[in-house]
Protein backbone atom coordinates (compact mmCIF):
# COMPACT_ATOMS: atom_id res chain seq x y z
CA UNK A 1 0.00 0.00 0.00
CA UNK A 2 2.96 2.42 1.00
CA UNK A 3 3.78 5.06 -2.24
CA UNK A 4 6.86 3.58 -4.23
CA UNK A 5 9.82 6.22 -4.89
CA UNK A 6 8.90 5.18 -8.84
CA UNK A 7 5.14 6.51 -8.28
CA UNK A 8 4.88 9.74 -10.24
CA UNK A 9 3.95 12.83 -8.51
CA UNK A 10 0.57 13.15 -8.08
CA UNK A 11 -0.19 9.64 -8.75
CA UNK A 12 -0.62 8.21 -5.03
CA UNK A 13 -3.15 10.82 -4.16
CA UNK A 14 -5.04 9.26 -7.31
CA UNK A 15 -4.56 6.22 -6.27
CA UNK A 16 -6.13 6.56 -2.72
CA UNK A 17 -8.75 8.28 -4.76
CA UNK A 18 -9.64 5.19 -6.34
CA UNK A 19 -9.49 3.14 -3.43
CA UNK A 20 -12.32 5.14 -1.96
CA UNK A 21 -14.25 5.32 -4.54
CA UNK A 22 -14.42 1.28 -4.52
CA UNK A 23 -14.84 0.66 -1.18
CA UNK A 24 -17.73 3.41 -1.25
CA UNK A 25 -19.85 1.99 -4.71
CA UNK A 26 -18.21 -1.62 -4.67
CA UNK A 27 -17.62 -2.64 -1.10
CA UNK A 28 -21.30 -0.05 0.57
CA UNK A 29 -18.74 1.19 3.25
CA UNK A 30 -18.69 5.12 4.41
CA UNK A 31 -16.20 7.25 3.14
CA UNK A 32 -14.45 8.01 6.23
CA UNK A 33 -14.31 4.69 7.24
CA UNK A 34 -12.45 3.40 4.47
CA UNK A 35 -10.45 6.59 4.71
CA UNK A 36 -7.46 5.21 6.78
CA UNK A 37 -6.69 1.90 4.84
CA UNK A 38 -7.30 3.60 0.84
CA UNK A 39 -4.73 6.19 2.47
CA UNK A 40 -2.48 4.05 3.72
CA UNK A 41 1.59 5.05 3.26
CA UNK A 42 0.57 8.37 1.86
CA UNK A 43 2.93 10.74 4.21
CA UNK A 44 1.34 14.25 3.53
CA UNK A 45 -1.79 14.97 4.99
CA UNK A 46 -2.46 17.51 1.91
CA UNK A 47 -2.17 14.47 -0.31
CA UNK A 48 -4.48 12.35 2.12
CA UNK A 49 -7.08 15.29 2.12
CA UNK A 50 -6.28 15.54 -1.79
CA UNK A 51 -7.53 12.06 -2.15
CA UNK A 52 -10.87 12.22 0.15
CA UNK A 53 -11.71 15.64 -1.72
CA UNK A 54 -11.35 13.93 -5.14
CA UNK A 55 -13.29 10.88 -3.50
CA UNK A 56 -16.20 12.93 -2.09
CA UNK A 57 -16.21 15.41 -4.83
CA UNK A 58 -16.93 12.63 -7.61
CA UNK A 59 -19.70 11.01 -5.43
CA UNK A 60 -21.49 14.14 -5.23
CA UNK A 61 -21.19 14.53 -8.99
CA UNK A 62 -21.72 11.00 -9.49
CA UNK A 63 -24.71 10.53 -11.99
CA UNK A 64 -23.66 14.16 -14.09
CA UNK A 65 -19.77 12.20 -14.45
CA UNK A 66 -21.43 8.80 -15.78
CA UNK A 67 -23.31 10.71 -18.38
CA UNK A 68 -20.69 12.40 -19.45
CA UNK A 69 -18.97 9.35 -20.06
CA UNK A 70 -21.05 7.45 -21.59
CA UNK A 71 -22.11 9.92 -24.32
CA UNK A 72 -18.56 9.64 -25.66
CA UNK A 73 -18.01 5.85 -25.47
CA UNK A 74 -19.46 3.58 -28.40
CA UNK A 75 -19.61 1.02 -25.94
CA UNK A 76 -21.46 1.01 -21.90
CA UNK A 77 -18.22 0.77 -19.95
CA UNK A 78 -19.58 -1.27 -16.97
CA UNK A 79 -20.65 0.48 -13.74
CA UNK A 80 -17.43 -0.74 -12.35
CA UNK A 81 -14.83 -0.96 -14.76
CA UNK A 82 -11.82 0.77 -13.82
CA UNK A 83 -11.75 2.98 -17.46
CA UNK A 84 -14.74 4.74 -15.98
CA UNK A 85 -13.64 5.00 -12.44
CA UNK A 86 -10.58 6.22 -14.17
CA UNK A 87 -12.14 8.58 -16.20
CA UNK A 88 -14.71 9.45 -13.50
CA UNK A 89 -11.59 10.87 -11.35
CA UNK A 90 -9.83 12.50 -14.03
CA UNK A 91 -12.92 14.44 -15.35
CA UNK A 92 -13.97 15.62 -11.83
CA UNK A 93 -10.16 16.92 -11.00
CA UNK A 94 -11.06 19.38 -14.22
CA UNK A 95 -14.28 19.82 -14.51
CA UNK A 96 -15.11 20.65 -10.94
CA UNK A 97 -11.60 20.83 -8.79
CA UNK A 98 -9.82 23.34 -11.40
CA UNK A 99 -6.99 21.12 -11.95
CA UNK A 100 -5.39 21.68 -15.83
CA UNK A 101 -6.71 18.74 -18.18
CA UNK A 102 -3.13 17.51 -18.43
CA UNK A 103 -2.00 17.47 -14.78
CA UNK A 104 -5.77 15.46 -14.41
CA UNK A 105 -5.04 13.07 -16.78
CA UNK A 106 -1.75 12.68 -16.55
CA UNK A 107 -1.86 11.35 -12.65
CA UNK A 108 -4.84 8.98 -13.79
CA UNK A 109 -3.35 7.51 -16.54
CA UNK A 110 -1.03 5.23 -14.64
CA UNK A 111 -4.20 3.39 -13.11
CA UNK A 112 -4.79 1.97 -16.16
CA UNK A 113 -1.29 0.99 -16.98
CA UNK A 114 -1.18 -2.48 -18.77
CA UNK A 115 -5.10 -1.84 -19.55
CA UNK A 116 -7.51 0.78 -21.14
CA UNK A 117 -5.11 3.72 -21.14
CA UNK A 118 -5.69 4.75 -24.72
CA UNK A 119 -9.63 4.33 -24.01
CA UNK A 120 -9.35 6.77 -21.27
CA UNK A 121 -7.16 8.83 -22.88
CA UNK A 122 -9.19 9.07 -25.67
CA UNK A 123 -12.44 9.73 -23.96
CA UNK A 124 -10.92 12.52 -21.45
CA UNK A 125 -9.45 14.02 -24.52
CA UNK A 126 -12.47 13.99 -26.48
CA UNK A 127 -15.06 15.09 -23.62
CA UNK A 128 -12.83 17.99 -22.39
CA UNK A 129 -11.57 19.26 -26.26
CA UNK A 130 -15.77 19.21 -26.34
CA UNK A 131 -16.12 21.52 -23.47
CA UNK A 132 -17.84 19.30 -21.79
CA UNK A 133 -19.19 21.09 -18.35
CA UNK A 134 -21.14 19.49 -15.12
CA UNK A 135 -24.54 21.57 -15.08
CA UNK A 136 -25.21 23.90 -11.99
CA UNK A 137 -27.18 21.52 -10.23
CA UNK A 138 -26.09 18.10 -9.69
CA UNK A 139 -28.17 15.50 -10.07
CA UNK A 140 -29.20 12.75 -7.73
CA UNK A 141 -28.63 8.82 -8.24
CA UNK A 142 -32.03 8.40 -10.09
CA UNK A 143 -32.74 5.80 -7.33
CA UNK A 144 -32.53 8.69 -4.52
CA UNK A 145 -34.23 11.13 -6.51
CA UNK A 146 -37.24 9.04 -6.84
CA UNK A 147 -37.22 7.54 -2.83
CA UNK A 148 -37.30 11.07 -2.04
CA UNK A 149 -39.67 12.35 -4.28
CA UNK A 150 -42.61 9.55 -2.96
CA UNK A 151 -41.80 10.77 0.76
CA UNK A 152 -41.63 14.14 0.85
CA UNK A 153 -42.50 15.59 -2.93
CA UNK A 154 -40.33 16.47 -6.34
CA UNK A 155 -39.60 19.84 -4.57
CA UNK A 156 -37.81 18.86 -1.90
CA UNK A 157 -35.85 15.94 -4.11
CA UNK A 158 -35.08 19.46 -6.52
CA UNK A 159 -33.90 21.18 -2.97
CA UNK A 160 -31.65 18.43 -2.21
CA UNK A 161 -30.07 18.11 -5.42
CA UNK A 162 -29.16 21.79 -5.33
CA UNK A 163 -28.05 21.20 -1.75
CA UNK A 164 -25.23 19.42 -2.52
CA UNK A 165 -23.65 21.55 -5.01
CA UNK A 166 -23.25 23.92 -2.07
CA UNK A 167 -20.86 23.87 0.92
CA UNK A 168 -22.87 23.88 3.78
CA UNK A 169 -21.93 26.58 6.20
CA UNK A 170 -20.44 26.10 9.50
CA UNK A 171 -22.63 25.73 12.70
CA UNK A 172 -21.41 26.49 16.17
CA UNK A 173 -23.09 25.57 19.21
CA UNK A 174 -22.60 28.02 22.07
CA UNK A 175 -21.63 26.77 26.04
CA UNK A 176 -23.08 29.82 27.58
CA UNK A 177 -24.92 33.02 26.59
CA UNK A 178 -21.84 35.13 26.95
CA UNK A 179 -19.56 32.84 25.27
CA UNK A 180 -16.62 33.67 23.38
CA UNK A 181 -17.27 33.64 19.84
CA UNK A 182 -15.86 34.59 16.06
CA UNK A 183 -18.50 36.99 13.85
CA UNK A 184 -21.71 35.46 12.16
CA UNK A 185 -25.56 34.96 12.19
CA UNK A 186 -27.72 33.72 15.26
CA UNK A 187 -30.82 31.77 14.28
CA UNK A 188 -31.46 30.10 18.01
CA UNK A 189 -30.30 31.16 21.05
CA UNK A 190 -26.73 29.53 21.68
CA UNK A 191 -26.38 29.17 17.88
CA UNK A 192 -23.82 30.85 15.79
CA UNK A 193 -23.62 30.08 11.73
CA UNK A 194 -20.47 31.55 9.30
CA UNK A 195 -18.55 30.61 6.32
CA UNK A 196 -17.13 27.39 6.54
CA UNK A 197 -13.37 27.77 7.41
CA UNK A 198 -10.73 27.04 10.10
CA UNK A 199 -12.31 25.93 13.16
CA UNK A 200 -9.40 25.51 15.39
CA UNK A 201 -8.10 29.30 14.54
CA UNK A 202 -11.42 30.77 15.58
CA UNK A 203 -11.97 32.91 18.51
CA UNK A 204 -13.42 30.73 21.68
CA UNK A 205 -11.93 27.40 19.94
CA UNK A 206 -9.44 27.20 22.38
CA UNK A 207 -11.29 28.28 26.20
CA UNK A 208 -13.91 25.77 25.02
CA UNK A 209 -16.78 28.26 24.39
CA UNK A 210 -18.38 26.26 21.78
CA UNK A 211 -18.10 23.18 19.51
CA UNK A 212 -19.30 22.69 15.92
CA UNK A 213 -22.71 21.27 15.35
CA UNK A 214 -25.28 21.59 12.50
CA UNK A 215 -28.33 23.35 13.48
CA UNK A 216 -30.40 20.97 12.97
CA UNK A 217 -28.42 18.30 14.80
CA UNK A 218 -28.73 20.68 17.59
CA UNK A 219 -32.29 20.92 18.34
CA UNK A 220 -32.74 16.99 19.42
CA UNK A 221 -30.94 18.68 23.18
CA UNK A 222 -32.17 22.05 23.08
CA UNK A 223 -35.99 19.94 22.79
CA UNK A 224 -34.59 18.46 26.26
CA UNK A 225 -34.21 22.11 27.47
CA UNK A 226 -32.39 22.96 31.07
CA UNK A 227 -32.56 20.49 33.93
CA UNK A 228 -30.46 19.27 36.53
CA UNK A 229 -31.24 15.83 37.05
CA UNK A 230 -29.92 12.64 35.70
CA UNK A 231 -29.91 12.59 31.37
CA UNK A 232 -28.98 9.45 29.33
CA UNK A 233 -27.63 10.59 25.85
CA UNK A 234 -27.58 7.16 23.92
CA UNK A 235 -25.38 6.60 20.79
CA UNK A 236 -23.38 9.84 21.77
CA UNK A 237 -20.23 9.92 19.83
CA UNK A 238 -18.87 12.18 18.50
CA UNK A 239 -20.97 14.01 21.22
CA UNK A 240 -22.15 17.45 20.13
CA UNK A 241 -25.65 16.63 22.00
CA UNK A 242 -23.38 14.87 25.41
CA UNK A 243 -21.97 18.63 25.38
CA UNK A 244 -25.55 20.60 24.96
CA UNK A 245 -26.98 18.37 27.80
CA UNK A 246 -23.43 19.16 30.22
CA UNK A 247 -24.11 23.02 29.23
CA UNK A 248 -27.59 22.89 30.29
CA UNK A 249 -27.08 21.85 33.76
CA UNK A 250 -27.43 17.80 33.12
CA UNK A 251 -25.75 14.93 35.08
CA UNK A 252 -24.92 13.33 31.76
CA UNK A 253 -23.85 9.72 31.20
CA UNK A 254 -22.88 9.36 27.45
CA UNK A 255 -22.93 5.86 26.07
CA UNK A 256 -21.46 4.57 22.76
CA UNK A 257 -20.26 1.52 21.12
CA UNK A 258 -17.44 2.61 19.68
CA UNK A 259 -14.37 4.01 21.71
CA UNK A 260 -12.74 5.51 18.49
CA UNK A 261 -15.66 8.18 18.65
CA UNK A 262 -15.90 8.40 21.94
CA UNK A 263 -12.38 9.52 21.83
CA UNK A 264 -13.61 12.83 19.85
CA UNK A 265 -16.11 13.47 23.25
CA UNK A 266 -13.31 13.12 25.76
CA UNK A 267 -11.09 15.67 23.15
CA UNK A 268 -14.28 17.91 23.74
CA UNK A 269 -15.06 17.63 27.65
CA UNK A 270 -11.50 18.34 28.06
CA UNK A 271 -11.44 21.40 25.82
CA UNK A 272 -14.91 22.86 26.78
CA UNK A 273 -14.53 22.17 30.70
CA UNK A 274 -17.85 19.93 30.92
CA UNK A 275 -18.97 17.31 32.41
CA UNK A 276 -19.79 13.82 31.57
CA UNK A 277 -19.60 10.30 32.55
CA UNK A 278 -18.65 7.99 29.17
CA UNK A 279 -19.69 5.01 28.76
CA UNK A 280 -18.14 2.72 26.27
CA UNK A 281 -21.00 -0.27 25.90
CA UNK A 282 -22.91 -2.03 23.64
CA UNK A 283 -26.77 -0.59 24.23
CA UNK A 284 -28.34 -3.83 23.48
CA UNK A 285 -26.12 -5.54 26.69
CA UNK A 286 -25.73 -2.10 28.69
CA UNK A 287 -28.04 -0.78 31.29
CA UNK A 288 -27.79 2.42 33.48
CA UNK A 289 -27.90 1.74 37.39
CA UNK A 290 -31.32 3.89 37.32
CA UNK A 291 -34.00 4.92 35.12
CA UNK A 292 -33.00 8.40 33.76
CA UNK A 293 -35.28 11.62 34.21
CA UNK A 294 -34.26 12.30 30.76
CA UNK A 295 -33.07 10.24 27.63
CA UNK A 296 -31.97 11.01 24.32
CA UNK A 297 -31.81 8.45 21.66
CA UNK A 298 -29.87 9.48 18.54
CA UNK A 299 -29.80 6.50 17.06
CA UNK A 300 -27.66 4.98 14.47
CA UNK A 301 -29.05 5.51 10.82
CA UNK A 302 -28.67 5.33 7.29
CA UNK A 303 -27.35 9.27 7.71
CA UNK A 304 -29.02 10.57 4.61
CA UNK A 305 -29.79 13.50 6.38
CA UNK A 306 -25.83 14.19 5.72
CA UNK A 307 -25.30 13.94 2.84
CA UNK A 308 -24.45 17.57 2.37
CA UNK A 309 -21.05 16.74 4.36
CA UNK A 310 -21.18 12.74 3.62
CA UNK A 311 -22.19 12.39 0.00
CA UNK A 312 -21.43 8.87 -0.10
CA UNK A 313 -24.56 7.84 1.78
CA UNK A 314 -26.22 8.92 -1.74
CA UNK A 315 -24.56 5.85 -3.22
CA UNK A 316 -24.33 3.30 -0.52
CA UNK A 317 -27.89 3.67 0.87
CA UNK A 318 -30.11 0.61 -0.36
CA UNK A 319 -33.24 -0.71 0.82
CA UNK A 320 -31.48 -3.81 2.72
CA UNK A 321 -29.55 -1.10 5.07
CA UNK A 322 -32.39 1.11 5.87
CA UNK A 323 -34.53 -2.11 7.08
CA UNK A 324 -31.11 -3.02 8.99
CA UNK A 325 -31.10 -0.25 10.66
CA UNK A 326 -34.53 0.56 11.06
CA UNK A 327 -34.57 -2.94 12.90
CA UNK A 328 -31.52 -1.84 15.03
CA UNK A 329 -33.19 1.81 15.97
CA UNK A 330 -36.28 -0.67 17.24
CA UNK A 331 -34.26 -2.69 19.75
CA UNK A 332 -32.64 0.47 21.05
CA UNK A 333 -35.59 2.56 21.12
CA UNK A 334 -37.28 -0.54 23.31
CA UNK A 335 -34.29 -0.16 26.04
CA UNK A 336 -34.40 3.28 25.85
CA UNK A 337 -38.02 3.46 26.76
CA UNK A 338 -37.27 1.26 29.98
CA UNK A 339 -34.89 3.46 31.18
CA UNK A 340 -37.25 6.88 31.46
CA UNK A 341 -38.52 7.76 34.85
CA UNK A 342 -42.27 7.84 34.92
CA UNK A 343 -43.04 11.31 34.06
CA UNK A 344 -39.60 11.69 32.45
CA UNK A 345 -38.80 12.88 28.39
CA UNK A 346 -37.56 10.98 25.98
CA UNK A 347 -36.21 12.41 22.51
CA UNK A 348 -36.30 10.03 19.95
CA UNK A 349 -33.91 11.58 16.90
CA UNK A 350 -32.26 9.87 13.60
CA UNK A 351 -30.29 12.15 10.77
CA UNK A 352 -32.53 10.53 8.34
CA UNK A 353 -34.57 11.28 5.32
CA UNK A 354 -35.84 7.77 5.24
CA UNK A 355 -39.49 7.75 7.11
CA UNK A 356 -38.84 4.44 7.88
CA UNK A 357 -36.56 5.22 10.44
CA UNK A 358 -38.50 8.23 11.92
CA UNK A 359 -42.06 8.81 11.61
CA UNK A 360 -42.66 4.94 10.73
CA UNK A 361 -40.36 4.51 13.32
CA UNK A 362 -42.59 6.36 15.69
CA UNK A 363 -45.65 5.38 14.89
CA UNK A 364 -44.83 1.70 15.60
CA UNK A 365 -43.27 2.40 18.69
CA UNK A 366 -46.19 4.62 20.35
CA UNK A 367 -48.49 1.46 18.95
CA UNK A 368 -46.61 -1.07 21.11
CA UNK A 369 -45.78 1.09 24.12
CA UNK A 370 -48.59 2.39 26.00
CA UNK A 371 -46.80 4.69 28.30
CA UNK A 372 -45.62 7.01 26.01
CA UNK A 373 -47.07 10.12 24.40
CA UNK A 374 -45.77 12.56 22.24
CA UNK A 375 -44.91 16.01 23.72
CA UNK A 376 -45.65 18.45 21.16
CA UNK A 377 -43.07 20.74 19.92
CA UNK A 378 -43.69 24.12 20.03
CA UNK A 379 -43.11 26.85 16.97
CA UNK A 380 -41.44 29.35 19.69
CA UNK A 381 -38.22 26.02 19.90
CA UNK A 382 -37.44 25.93 16.69
CA UNK A 383 -35.71 28.79 14.48
CA UNK A 384 -38.16 30.64 12.26
CA UNK A 385 -37.88 28.63 9.18
CA UNK A 386 -38.43 24.88 10.37
CA UNK A 387 -42.22 24.42 11.65
CA UNK A 388 -43.17 21.69 13.98
CA UNK A 389 -45.21 18.51 11.85
CA UNK A 390 -49.07 18.94 12.91
CA UNK A 391 -48.65 15.83 14.74
CA UNK A 392 -46.23 17.21 16.88
CA UNK A 393 -43.00 16.00 16.05
CA UNK A 394 -39.96 17.81 13.90
CA UNK A 395 -38.93 16.68 10.79
CA UNK A 396 -36.10 19.38 8.73
CA UNK A 397 -35.23 18.39 5.04
CA UNK A 398 -34.00 19.72 2.11
CA UNK A 399 -35.20 22.85 0.91
CA UNK A 400 -35.78 24.87 4.62
CA UNK A 401 -33.68 27.56 5.36
CA UNK A 402 -32.16 27.04 1.99
CA UNK A 403 -31.09 31.35 2.25
CA UNK A 404 -29.69 30.83 4.89
CA UNK A 405 -26.97 28.03 3.93
CA UNK A 406 -29.81 25.25 4.44
CA UNK A 407 -29.65 22.19 7.73
CA UNK A 408 -29.19 18.55 8.05
CA UNK A 409 -32.54 16.34 7.53
CA UNK A 410 -33.29 14.85 10.92
CA UNK A 411 -36.57 13.62 12.55
CA UNK A 412 -36.86 14.16 16.56
CA UNK A 413 -39.65 12.93 18.45
CA UNK A 414 -40.43 14.23 21.87
CA UNK A 415 -42.14 11.78 24.14
CA UNK A 416 -43.29 11.78 27.38
CA UNK A 417 -43.35 8.88 30.24
CA UNK A 418 -46.93 8.89 31.82
CA UNK A 419 -46.60 9.10 35.51
C1 LIG B 1 -25.93 9.36 14.83
S1 LIG B 1 -24.47 8.81 15.60
C2 LIG B 1 -24.50 9.68 17.12
C3 LIG B 1 -24.13 11.14 17.09
C4 LIG B 1 -24.04 11.76 18.48
N1 LIG B 1 -25.27 11.62 19.22
C5 LIG B 1 -23.65 13.23 18.48
O1 LIG B 1 -24.47 14.10 18.71
O2 LIG B 1 -22.47 13.50 18.26
C6 LIG B 1 -24.91 7.18 16.10
C7 LIG B 1 -23.96 6.51 17.06
O3 LIG B 1 -24.53 5.25 17.42
C8 LIG B 1 -23.47 4.42 17.83
N2 LIG B 1 -23.99 3.03 17.92
C9 LIG B 1 -24.37 2.23 16.90
N3 LIG B 1 -24.81 1.05 17.38
C10 LIG B 1 -24.72 1.11 18.74
C11 LIG B 1 -25.02 0.20 19.80
N4 LIG B 1 -25.52 -1.01 19.54
N5 LIG B 1 -24.77 0.59 21.07
C12 LIG B 1 -24.25 1.81 21.33
N6 LIG B 1 -23.96 2.72 20.36
C13 LIG B 1 -24.19 2.38 19.08
C14 LIG B 1 -22.41 4.67 16.78
O4 LIG B 1 -21.12 4.32 17.24
C15 LIG B 1 -22.57 6.18 16.54
O5 LIG B 1 -21.62 6.90 17.26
Amino acid sequence: MASRPSDPPGFPARRAALRLLDAVLRQGLALEQALPRATQGIERADDRALAHAIAAETLRRLPDLDALIDSATRQRLPDDAKARFALRIALVQTLALGTPPHAAIATVLPLVEGGPRKLVHGVFGALTRGGATLPEVPALPAAVAERWAMAWGEDVAAAAARAIAVPPPLDLSLQRDDAEKPEGVSLLPRHLRREPGNVTELPGFSTGDWWVQDLAASLPARLIGRGTGVALDLCAAPGGKALQLAAAGWQVTAVDVSARRLARLHENLARTGLEAKVVTADLRQWSPPAPADAVLLDAPCSATGIFRRHPDVLHRTRPQLIADMAALQTALLDRAAGWVKPGGTLVYATCSLEPEEGEEQLGRFLARDGRFSLDPVQADELPAGIAPAAQGWVRTLPGMLEAEGGCDGFFIARLRRDS
